[in-house]
């Protein structure tokens, strides 16, 4: 058996003095009215399989309010292992612990990753790139470790060149001295994240033309060092071209940056690599961002966080968990349905939800369903 979440525990969390929630293997339910502590929970286990959570709180928003510390843990089972993943606040500190050993996220990130949807995520497709940007990389850093830590690693080299960007005495020279690093880093996150993007695309397309009957759904990354009818990097079949495709990119943030050196010292931030690159969705080849109605937007959403789950199947061998917080009053019963029927491809699937008649009596049947601000039923 895969491994799966389950049983969450959290004391002085948020809300809740203390709570333990055993969570089926398939669908746990959780129902209840509003600011009972449902989306806690939602995060508490988010923070647990993926080290980080969607609502990016201080440590101490996490305590409960006047408490000192609070503690998190969920224990993981199967294929003959059990895992404790903790998280503890303590003076205003987050330390994560592995089987009671403190460790860095890395260390409870990705044995069971979580792919969560909530409502902020309806907006995806025209909100800023940034979400696009973070969408992308939360997720690329739960399969593989290379990946997060180059993404930690490109984001403070962008910190520390934007702070030199800053000082009055920044001259071309010493931005310059940044210019490798910057390329070299934001080459090899670029190449994880057009891998990544690629493999999610081909299920997105096959998703969203299930959704809509038959409308072509696509997504690019559209970088911002390059003109769209740049020569094309060399296609990735084995490792050696996956170095030359990182040397690729590498050349040509290295130019792009040079190219805009001036403009960067005018406006004190740095312009090009991957924090400045878009993820763009289209239907039928028109930008979804201005043409698109919301409902095919939030097709688009659905079908990326399916596609989500089908990849993680792809590389992990192994389902991730599924967090839909709040999200089945928003979508239509056809969108829903989608969700479901994933559910029925043994997905472990944690729902949270105000009203249980979003959910027809054979989901519920198979469901477990928890009160929450009650007993559970
Ligand atoms: N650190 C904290 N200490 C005490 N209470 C907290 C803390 N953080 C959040 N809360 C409380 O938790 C409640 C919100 O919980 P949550 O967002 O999980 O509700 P919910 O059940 O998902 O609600 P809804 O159905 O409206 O989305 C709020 O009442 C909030 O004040």
């Amino acid at each position: 058996m895969s491994i799966y979440a389950r049983t969450l525990s959290v004391t002085e969390y948020r809300s809740f003095p203390s709570f333990e929630l055993d969570l089926a293997r398939g669908v746990t339910v959780l129902v209840g009215h509003n600011a009972v502590g449902k989306t806690n929970l939602v995060e508490a286990l988010q923070l647990l399989t993926s080290g980080r959570s969607f609502r990016k709180p201080s440590p101490r928003e996490l305590v409960r309010a006047g408490g000192p510390r609070c503690s998190m843990k969920l224990t993981l089972e199967g294929e003959g292992r059990v895992i404790d993943m903790g998280c503890v606040v303590e003076d205003g500190r987050r330390a994560f612990m592995r089987n009671g050993k403190r460790c860095r996220a890395a260390g409870v990130r990705g044995v069971v990753p979580s792919v969560l949807f909530c409502p902020d995520d309806l907006d995806l497709v025209k909100r800023g790139a940034r979400l696009r940007r973070e969408a992308l990389d939360g997720f690329g850093i739960q399969l593989n470790e290379s990946y997060a830590q180059l993404a930690s690693t490109y984001e403070r080299t962008v910190e520390q060149r934007n702070s030199l960007l800053k000082e009055p005495f920044c001259t071309r020279d010493l931005l310059d001295a940044w210019n490798d690093s910057i390329a070299s880093t934001g080459a090899a996150l670029t190449v994880h994240r057009l891998a990544l993007l690629s493999r999610i695309r081909e299920h997105l397309i096959d998703v969203y033309a299930g959704l809509s009957g038959g409308e072509a759904a696509d997504v690019s990354y559209v970088p911002s060092w390059g003109a769209p009818d740049a020569t094309p990097l060399p296609a990735v079949a084995d490792a050696s071209s996956r170095a030359d495709r990182i040397e690729a990119v590498r050349a040509r943030i290295a130019s792009a940056l040079d190219e805009r050196a001036g403009e960067e010292l005018r406006r004190g931030i740095t312009l090009v690599g991957p924090h400045r690159d878009e993820i763009a969705f289209t239907i039928d080849g028109r930008d979804a961002r201005t043409f698109a109605s919301q409902g095919q937007q939030r097709s688009l959403v659905l079908a990326w966080k399916i596609a989500e789950v089908e990849v993680t199947r792809e590389i992990l061998g192994r389902p991730p968990l599924l967090l839909l917080d709040d999200v089945m009053s928003e979508l239509d019963e056809t969108r829903r349905q989608a969700f479901l029927g994933l559910v029925g491809g043994g997905v472990q699937t944690v729902i949270t939800t105000t009203n249980l008649g979003y959910f027809d009596d054979s989901a519920l049947d198979r469901a477990k369903v928890v009160k929450i601000g009650g007993g559970s039923r």
